[in-house]
């Protein structure tokens, strides 16, 4: 991490909880939120989130938003922070839906060949904005494969990508459709929005995330895909660019070790582990886990701690 004046975590040691939050602040000119876990929790918004922002922001601090989760576009992002009393314009979120499109775009996705999507909205909108064709999604949604002797699929062989995100409303016909392409069209490309293993659909527990998913095409196709999302730096790179910011000015915030903390870590950035989402102290200092954060704290209004000493100096 670059220069935080409390110690971080030692080699092989436990990660320290953050008690300098004004040293930490001082240090870098942009924070980079995780979401779920970090500012919301399904649809309920975490204690203290908004003063913490309106804290940050009037220090001069650039905020933005990265979530894993591909369900809605940035647009629609925009949107659920405005009905959660946030201000946050769209162009300071990079969701894995937009991350897809953009990783098409980049690479130049010929115009007549398709995407075939397992996931739900926020793909196919992103997708539509960067101009790719697409196929599947919410619209393959009610198909239901009843099996005859010599039953056959067709599928179509101009599909040149297979978008795997979170989705609700996963069937047998989208896996062997989705499935079939890889396998049966030459070049045909796996890109997955992330491999979460659970999502919080709701604040009351933990459900199966994209990973079970993108597990089942794994299982079928015996590939690996190309993840886009976290911890891939794939966002962060997109991010750096757009904003010309260097990732050693960055601080990344997240609850999740394995995706937040490592996509800080992969970019360079300082991190720091909230405890408000699917981590617990008991994990993050298990001698198992291996990712230690710069700093943890509970939540992020813990951050609130500089404003006083501000006022109070
Ligand atoms: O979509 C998901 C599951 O597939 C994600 O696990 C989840 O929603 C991640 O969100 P975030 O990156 O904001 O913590």
């Amino acid at each position: 991490m670059n220069c935080c004046a409390q110690v971080g975590a030692e080699a092989g040691g436990s990660a320290p909880f953050l008690t300098d939050h004004t040293t930490l602040i001082d240090s870098v000119e942009t924070f980079i939120f995780d979401c779920d876990g970090v500012i919301w929790k399904g649809d309920s918004l975490i204690d203290g989130v908004p003063e913490t922002l309106d804290m940050l922001r009037s220090m001069g601090k650039r905020l933005v938003f990265v979530t894993n989760n591909s369900t809605k576009s940035r647009k629609q992002y925009g949107k659920k922070f405005e009905s959660l009393g946030l201000s946050v314009s769209a162009e300071e979120i990079f969701a894995s839906s937009f991350a897809a499109a953009a990783y098409l775009k980049s690479m130049k996705f010929p115009t007549d060949k398709k995407v075939y999507i397992i996931g739900e909205a926020g793909i196919q909108l992103e997708l539509k904005q960067a101009g790719i064709n697409y196929i599947g999604g919410p619209e393959d949604g009610d198909k239901r494969i009843d099996l005859t002797p010599g039953q056959l699929m067709e599928h179509d062989h101009d599909v040149g990508a297979v978008v795997v995100g979170f989705d609700r409303y996963l069937n047998y016909y989208k896996l062997q459709y989705a499935t079939l392409c890889i396998r049966e069209n030459p070049g045909c490309m796996f890109i997955a929005t992330n491999c979460d293993a659970v999502i919080h659909l709701t604040d009351a527990q933990e459900w199966a995330g994209g990973g079970s998913m993108v597990g089942a095409i794994k299982g079928s196709t015996k590939k690996e895909p190309l993840v886009v999302g976290k911890p891939s730096t794939f966002m962060m790179d997109c991010l750096a660019s757009e904003f010309n910011i260097k990732t050693s000015q960055i601080c990344m915030v997240g609850d999740r070790l394995d995706t937040d903390i490592l996509f800080g870590q992969n970019g360079g950035c300082a991190t720091l582990l909230v405890l408000s989402g699917v981590t617990t102290l008991e994990t993050l200092q298990s001698s198992e886990n291996k990712i230690q954060p710069d700093f943890y704290t509970n939540k992020i209004s813990d951050l609130l701690a500089a404003k006083k000493v501000t006022t109070n100096a």
